[in-house]
C-alpha cells in the first residue's frame, strides 16, 4: 500500500508555485491576486478560505478576503460581482459555496467572468473542459489528477468508478477521467444515490473516488485486492475527547480498506490541501493569461 500524501505534494506544488512568482517579481511583473468571497460564517467555509489566505501569503500572492453578511440580497452580491469582475487587479476569485438559500446560486456561478472563474465553475469552463479543451479545472478533481500523476498511477483502460455525482467533484471527475491523456483514458461508472447494488461497481473497479459525504461509508468488502481508493468526503464528526471537538472523517473506511489497497489517500492530508495548492495553480494561469492579452 502506498499513501497518495496530498499534504506533502501540495507543499510541492506550493513551492513550485512560489518560485515562479518569484521570477514574476524578478522580471518586474505583477504578482498573482486571488479573492475570495465568503457569505455568512460556517466553520468549515471559514476553515477553508483561511487556509486560502494563508497559503497566499506563504507563495507571495496577493489575496483579498471579502466578508458578506449572510442576509445579503441575491441583488447585492451581483453587483459585487460585478465589482469584481471589473476590477483590473484581481486575476481571479472564487465564490464560496454553498450560499445561503435565498440566494440562485447557478445565477451567481453565472455572472462570474469565466477568465477569472479559478474554480472552474462556469458553464463556459465546464463545458471546455467536457470538450478537451484548455480551462480552469475545478480545483479538487484538478488535485486528484496532480494526485495521479505525481505518484505515476496507471489509469489507461481501467475502470474508475466515482462515487457522487456534485457538479463540484463528482461529475467533473467522471469527465477528466474518461478523457484523453494522462492520468485519463480510463472506462468510468459514475454512481450516485439512485444506484442500485453500488457494490457490484464497487468490487469490479480499478479505481474508485469517493466524493459522497458519509463517514467511513466504502468497507472492505466493497472492493478488490490492489484496489486504489481517492477519498474527497471530509465530514466533520462531534468528538468530545479531541481538542477540536471534532474529527474530519472520510467517506473510507481507511483502516480496514488501506489494507487490501495499492494506493490510497488519508482523510485529512489527501485531497484536501490538493485542492488548495490547485486553485492557487489556476489563480497563476489566470494572471499569465491576463498578460498576454495586453
Ligand atoms: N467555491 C468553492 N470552491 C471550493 O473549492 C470549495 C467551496 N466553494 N466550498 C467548500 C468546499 C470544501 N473545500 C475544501 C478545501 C480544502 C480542504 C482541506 O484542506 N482540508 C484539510 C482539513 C481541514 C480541516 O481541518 O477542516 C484536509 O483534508 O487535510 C477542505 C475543504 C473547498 N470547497
Amino acid at each position: 500500500m502506498q499513501l497518495l500524501d496530498g499534504k506533502k505534494t501540495a507543499e510541492d506544488i506550493k513551492n513550485e508555485i512560489a518560485a515562479e512568482v518569484q521570477s514574476i517579481k524578478d522580471a518586474g511583473g505583477k504578482v498573482p491576486h486571488l479573492a475570495a468571497v465568503i457569505v455568512g460564517t460556517n466553520g468549515a467555509s471559514l476553515t477553508y478560505v483561511g487556509s486560502k489566505v494563508k497559503s497566499c501569503q506563504q507563495i507571495g500572492f496577493d489575496s483579498t478576503l471579502v466578508s458578506l453578511p449572510e442576509d445579503i440580497t441575491e441583488d447585492e452580491l451581483l453587483a459585487k460581482i460585478k465589482e469584481l469582475n471589473e476590477d483590473d487587479d484581481l486575476d481571479g476569485y472564487i465564490v464560496q459555496l454553498p450560499l445561503p438559500k435565498h440566494i440562485d446560486e447557478q445565477k451567481i456561478l453565472l455572472a462570474i467572468d469565466p477568465d477569472k472563474d479559478v474554480d472552474g465553475f462556469h458553464p463556459t469552463n465546464f463545458g471546455k473542459m467536457a470538450l478537451e479543451m484548455e480551462s480552469f479545472i475545478p480545483a479538487t478533481p484538478f488535485g486528484i489528477m496532480q494526485l495521479l500523476e505525481r505518484y505515476k498511477v496507471e489509469t489507461a483502460g481501467k475502470h474508475t468508478v466515482v462515487i457522487g455525482r456534485s457538479n463540484i467533484v463528482g461529475r467533473p471527475m467522471s469527465i477528466l477521467m474518461s478523457r484523453k491523456g494522462n492520468p485519463g483514458d480510463s472506462t468510468v461508472t459514475l454512481t450516485h444515490s439512485r444506484t442500485k447494488n453500488l457494490a457490484e461497481f464497487t468490487k469490479n473497479a480499478d479505481i474508485i473516488i469517493t466524493a459522497l459525504g458519509v463517514p467511513e461509508f466504502l468497507k472492505a468488502d466493497m472492493v478488490k485486492d490492489g484496489v486504489v481508493v481517492i477519498d474527497v468526503g471530509i465530514t466533520r464528526v462531534d468528538d468530545a475527547s479531541n481538542p477540536k471537538g471534532y474529527v474530519i472523517k472520510g467517506d473510507v473506511d481507511f483502516n480496514e480498506v488501506s489494507k487490501k489497497s495499492s494506493f490510497i489517500t488519508p482523510v485529512p492530508g489527501g485531497v484536501g490541501p490538493m485542492t488548495i495548492a490547485m486553485l492557487l495553480k489556476n489563480t497563476l494561469l489566470a494572471r499569465k493569461m491576463r498578460s498576454a492579452k495586453k
